[in-house]
Order: C-alpha cells, then sequence, then structure tokens
C-alpha cells in the first residue's frame, strides 16, 4: 500500500521553493540533492521515491555523466524538468529516454509537475509489488516456483530429507535435478557436512574409479602421493552422483558394493574405510532403456531408486515460467546497463508457446543475454531470441484437443510418477486405451521401457 508521506528526491542546482512547497502540500517530503554526490547518496535506500532531475538548472557535462548510476535505480520514479532545447543534446535525450517516466518543458506548472512525479512514483511502487509477490511465492530455499507440480516437489523434498534413504531423481536436463540434490542435503540433519558432487558422464571412464574411491600411493604410474576419492570425502554428508547412467559397468560393481557393505578400498590399498554418505542419483536418460540394453545393473538401479522424484519440464509449470524469468531478472539486472522494468507482453507471450527444451538453464541463458543485448525499457520476444514465437500458429479444433489431450496425459503421469494404472484412473479412461493414445501422439518411447509386456495389449 501507498505511504501516507512520499519520499522526493530533488536533484537541482536552483531549488524552486514553489514547487517544494507544492510538493509539501501533497504529502511529499522533499530531499534536495544539489550535486551527483548528493544525489548518490539520496538514493542509497531501497525504499520507492520519486525523483525530480532539473535538467534546466545546468549540470555540466561531467556531472551529469556522475548522475547516471542514480538514475538507474529501480526504486526511483524519475521525471525530468528541462529547458526548451535541451532535448537536441544527445545525453542528455538519451537520458531521459532510458531513465525517466516523463518529462516536462518549461515554462512548467507546478502541479503538472507533482502529477507527474506521482504517477512515477506509482509505478515504482506497482513493479515494487510485482517483486514481492514473486519472492513470496517464490518457493523452497533457492528454488523457484509455485505451480501444482512444484509444490508437490517441495513436499517430497521436504519429506525425503527427514530419512537417510537413497534417492534417484529424473527429469530432463536442466530442470534442476542438482538443485533438488543440494535443498534436499541443506534440510537434512546432514546439512553441517559436505555435500559433494560428481558428474559421472563428465569424467574419462578409466579414471572415474580413482575419482569415486580414491587412491594410495603408488597405486598405479603418477599416483605420487595419496588421494581421497568423492565417496570419502562426502563422509558424514551427502553425495550427488549426477548422470549416473553413463557410470561404467566396472563402477557399477564397485558402487553396488560400497551401497550394501557401508565400506570402500582407496585403489591400491588394503584398508576398508567405512563411510557413512547418503546417497543422491540423478539422469535425464530412460533408466529403463539403459538396463534393458545392458547398460545399467538392475541390481545397482533398485539399490539407487529407493524413494523417486521426477522434476517436471519447464514447458509443463505455467505460470512458474514467467515467476522464473522475473527472478532471474532480477537476479542478473546488474549486469546489464539499462534500466529495464520487466517483460514486455510479446516476450511474456513468447516465455509461454516456447517449449524450452533446456527448461530452467535455457530460460537463465535467454534471460542473461537479453539482460545485456536489450536496448529499450522492456525485455521484448526478440531480445530473447523467441521472436519466431509470438504468436502461435492458428489451429484447428481437432490440434488443439490433441494437444490438450496430450497434455492431460503429460500431467497425469508426472502426478503418479508414470504408474499407468493410477493415470489411466485419473484421466477416466482404461489402461488400454492410455496405451493406445500414448502410441499415436508418439510419446510410447518416453513413458514405456522397450519391450515393456504392457505395451503388448
Ligand atoms: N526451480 C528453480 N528455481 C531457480 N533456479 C533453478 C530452478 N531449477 C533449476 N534452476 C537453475 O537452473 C540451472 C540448471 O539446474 P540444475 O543444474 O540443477 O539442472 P539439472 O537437471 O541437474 O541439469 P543436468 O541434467 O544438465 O545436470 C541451475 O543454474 C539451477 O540453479
Amino acid at each position: 500500500m501507498e505511504p501516507a508521506i512520499r519520499h522526493l528526491i530533488y536533484v537541482t542546482r536552483d531549488v524552486n521553493a514553489q514547487l517544494s512547497a507544492q510538493f509539501n502540500a501533497r504529502g511529499w517530503d522533499v530531499e534536495v540533492a544539489a550535486s551527483a554526490r548528493d544525489a548518490r547518496r539520496a538514493v542509497r535506500s531501497d525504499a520507492a521515491a520519486g525523483g525530480l532531475l532539473d535538467l534546466s538548472s545546468r549540470f555540466d557535462s561531467h556531472e551529469i555523466v556522475a548522475l547516471e548510476p542514480c538514475l538507474t535505480r529501480p526504486n526511483v520514479g524519475w521525471v525530468a524538468a528541462t529547458a526548451p532545447g535541451q532535448m537536441q543534446e544527445s545525453t542528455l535525450r538519451r537520458l531521459v529516454r532510458d531513465y525517466c517516466y516523463d518529462y516536462i518543458t518549461m515554462p512548467y506548472e507546478a502541479p503538472r509537475i507533482v502529477d507527474s512525479v506521482g504517477h512515477a512514483y506509482g509505478m515504482v511502487v506497482l513493479g515494487a509489488s510485482d517483486e514481492d509477490e514473486t519472492s513470496a511465492r517464490s518457493g523452497e530455499g533457492e528454488m523457484v516456483g509455485s505451480c501444482e507440480a512444484m509444490r508437490a516437489l517441495f513436499r517430497t523434498i521436504r519429506k525425503v530429507a527427514l530419512t537417510d534413504a537413497p534417492v534417484f531423481v529424473s527429469g530432463e536436463s536442466g530442470t534442476g535435478k542438482e538443485l533438488t540434490a543440494v535443498e534436499i542435503h541443506e534440510r537434512s540433519l546432514r546439512r553441517a557436512a559436505p555435500f559433494v558432487a560428481i558428474n559421472c558422464g563428465a569424467i574419462p571412464p578409466h579414471l572415474v574409479q580413482s575419482e569415486l574411491f580414491g587412491y594410495e600411493r603408488g597405486a598405479f604410474t603418477g599416483a605420487n602421493q595419496r588421494k581421497i576419492g568423492r565417496i570419502e570425502a562426502a563422509h558424514g554428508g551427502t553425495l550427488f552422483l549426477d548422470e549416473i547412467g553413463d557410470l561404467p559397468l566396472e563402477s557399477q560393481a564397485s558402487l553396488l558394493r560400497f551401497l550394501q557393505e557401508g565400506r570402500i578400498e582407496r585403489l591400491g590399498g588394503h584398508e576398508s574405510i567405512d563411510v557413512d554418505v547418503r546417497v543422491i542419483s540423478a539422469t535425464h536418460i530412460d533408466m529403463h532403456r539403459a538396463m534393458a540394453e545392458g547398460r545399467f545393473r538392475a541390481d545397482l538401479y533398485h539399490r539407487l531408486c529407493v524413494l523417486q522424484i521426477e522434476e517436471p519440464p519447464l514447458r509443463a509449470r505455467g505460470k512458474d515460467i514467467e515467476l522464473l524469468a522475473r527472478h532471474m531478472l532480477e537476479r542478473f539486472r546488474k549486469d546489464g546497463t539499462r534500466r529495464l522494468r520487466g517483460f514486455s507482453a510479446d516476450a511474456i507471450a513468447a516465455l509461454h508457446n516456447y517449449a524450452w527444451p533446456g527448461n530452467v538453464r535455457e530460460l537463465i541463458n535467454r534471460v542473461r543475454r537479453a539482460i545485456v543485448m536489450s536496448e529499450g525499457r522492456q525485455i521484448t520476444a526478440h531480445d530473447l531470441e523467441l521472436a519466431d514465437y509470438v504468436e502461435i500458429a492458428p489451429i484447428s479444433l481437432a490440434q488443439a484437443r490433441e494437444a490438450a489431450e496430450r497434455q492431460a496425459i503429460e500431467v497425469a503421469l508426472l502426478h503418479h510418477r508414470g504408474r499407468f494404472g493410477d493415470a489411466a484412473q485419473e484421466l477416466g479412461i482404461s489402461r488400454v486405451t492410455l496405451y493406445r493414445l500414448l502410441s499415436s501422439h508418439g510419446m510410447r518411447d518416453i513413458h514405456v521401457p522397450p519391450g515393456d509386456p504392457r505395451m503388448l495389449s
């Protein structure tokens, strides 16, 4: 809500006493800044304020340059007062265009200026309440989200954090699997101990064993000193095994042994060492297929997958796409040089129309690039490189039905973690019909492992 007294930062070399009195009479508390230095001090607070930049009082070019950082503050709504002809100067024109809500040329009427600054202030307050809403609904720890799928995920994280059982996180690349693992660790009794992450897909296969288990001095040529492996380094804490599907078969056997016995042996060592870690693993590949093709041991999978978490893809998160985009704009806005005021309507439309194959990681990258490249006051679809997604091509009723059917199936399967019987029941259809629909929508490969007898029915 708007406070009773509003704060005005009046940047001028030549205070207009009558104008100040008008502001006071309309409930403004006026702070005069006679130099860029005073202005910097005045804008330091994060509270919303109105700003009157009196360019007609002839600041020299040095002062103008020094004023620019004050104008970029998002919590001040600036209005410029200019002398006739001043807008011919390109520097002033740019400052007014980029940072001010309005400008008024002399001779002016005091009430007109007070009204204009009032509107600028109102716009700032409107923006701030958007941000409040964003942070109030921001989710869990570092994780932003408020849609039903994310709320369900946060509930699961809280439950899972209370136990020590292995957790398996599946989901497309960039959906937040590692962030989920961190969140589980942070909410668990292990939070004071290390969280150690290892990307099994990024380590050359012949080095995986030594990375995981460590080695003793002289274990192999080049082993000049003892090295503690990642499992041992996580003692007392949580071990996050990312891209577990890429773990070579040899290491799968060693990892299974460790999970069964709770002990490791460093390479070239004879001592068996007790290690207490909670294992969280993740992958974006289809583990059922990997097992069917003999690339992943089923016994290890079942050990790792005591508790399962499915990370929803960004395209299934509805309004959260916008929430995340705004959150990332706030987080990275200092990378840009302009004072950006959110996203344009075409950007919002594109955010929803685009399918986000790279999920949250891609969204972060697009927003960061747009912050730097944007030339206007708002981030547009073009800045996000999503200009082609502003308008969706008109679709026929049949196509609309098909898209809705597909989305309902995705959501039901996500909701029931891939349990076909439950998903079919929620959708009010038989299992057989669900399998048939999966086939007809080309979703069979994503949701049903090859060779699954269910597909034969
Ligand atoms: N809900 C979220 N809120 C805020 N940031 C998120 C969210 N989900 C993911 N991120 C951010 O998105 C980026 C990708 O997330 P993360 O690395 O956890 O994904 P991943 O699923 O593990 O990816 P990969 O499969 O490629 O390893 C990170 O910068 C992460 O902080």
